[in-house]
């Protein structure tokens, strides 16, 4: 981290312009001015307002706020789950987002994973990796080739033909992150996928992220809870504050990658830890 990180923190007033500023490379998903409402008989809720970010070919984005500050929100929208209310999405520079109609070939080169796994019980491991290949209507042969290829890059050669049942938790979520990985995806959504994990497993699950997301030179949009990990995996950090749910800042992490757990141990992740804390304490004030 150069000693002028403080430099790297902008507060709402800068937030719209260095979220357009991010690593070197072709935008992958720009958002621009995207907010979302949602209006019930009881509520009217603005969940979103004016988001604006642009993110770069291989950039690895996390993404914190407190809860219902509109992390989900966001995310359902990126992966074509709910339209905006206002504002655009583009992908690779086409919009996801037609009015309340969604794009479905840019959705199709979306990968989204979820806190939970959701693996077919009765499909095996390697049928699970390869479920968005079939439904594409690859052949049989190419299929599970790659989803061989995959079980050996997120660590479960030699599992392709057990099924979820007899997998752990972190074993069900690399499944679930070959799965999204299959297509060759232009942009990976995580939900907080390590959220139901023990510590210890979630760990593990941070360096190989880390190490698949370098390999396969994914751009990923990461939501978390856990400040550690999301300073861990991101190029950058997206401090969202609720009500309505906003950039507050955009903290950018410059330890080289990969980096070992033990970077965690260096005073400056310490540092910025400490201060994305205390902003998201604030949040609890506000
Ligand atoms: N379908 C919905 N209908 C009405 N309000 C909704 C709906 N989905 C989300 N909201 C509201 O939008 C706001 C943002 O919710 P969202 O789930 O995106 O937050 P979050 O940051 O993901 O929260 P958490 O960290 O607890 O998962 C909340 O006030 C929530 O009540």
């Amino acid at each position: 981290m150069s000693p002028d990180s403080a430099e790297a923190v902008k507060t709402t007033a800068g937030a719209r312009q260095s979220s357009r500023t991010g690593a070197a490379g072709a935008a992958k998903l720009e958002l621009i001015g995207v907010g979302k409402e949602f209006r019930t008989k009881r509520a009217h809720t603005v969940a979103l307002s004016d988001i604006n970010l642009t993110i770069n070919d291989g950039e690895f984005v996390s993404i914190i706020g407190r809860s219902g500050c509109g992390k989900t929100t966001l995310l359902r929208m990126l992966a074509g789950l709910l339209s905006p209310t206002t504002g655009q999405i583009l992908v690779e520079g086409r919009s996801l987002w037609n009015g309340t109609k969604v794009d479905t070939s840019v959705v199709s080169q979306l990968g989204v994973v979820f806190q939970e796994a959701n693996l077919f019980p009765w499909y095996s491991v390697a049928e699970n990796i390869a479920l968005p290949l079939q439904l594409r209507g690859d052949d049989k042969a190419s299929r599970m080739k790659r989803a061989y290829e995959l079980a050996e890059l997120v660590g479960l050669g030699g599992f392709e033909r057990s099924y979820p049942r007899e997998l752990s938790g972190g074993m069900r979520q690399r499944v679930a992150i070959a799965r999204a990985l299959s297509i060759n995806p232009k942009l990976l959504l995580m939900d907080e996928p390590f959220g139901a994990l023990d510590a210890l497993t979630r760990e593990r699950m941070n360096l190989e992220l880390q190490r698949i997301s370098l390999a396969t030179k994914a751009t990923v949009v990461f939501i978390t809870h856990d400040i550690n990990e999301a300073v861990f995996l991101g190029d950058r950090v997206v401090h969202l504050t609720p009500r309505p749910g906003r950039i507050h800042q955009i903290r950018t992490i410059d330890f080289p990658k990969p980096r070992s757990i033990d970077v965690q141990t260096e005073p400056e992740f310490g540092v910025i830890v400490r201060e994305l804390r205390h902003a998201l304490d604030e949040d609890e004030k506000r």
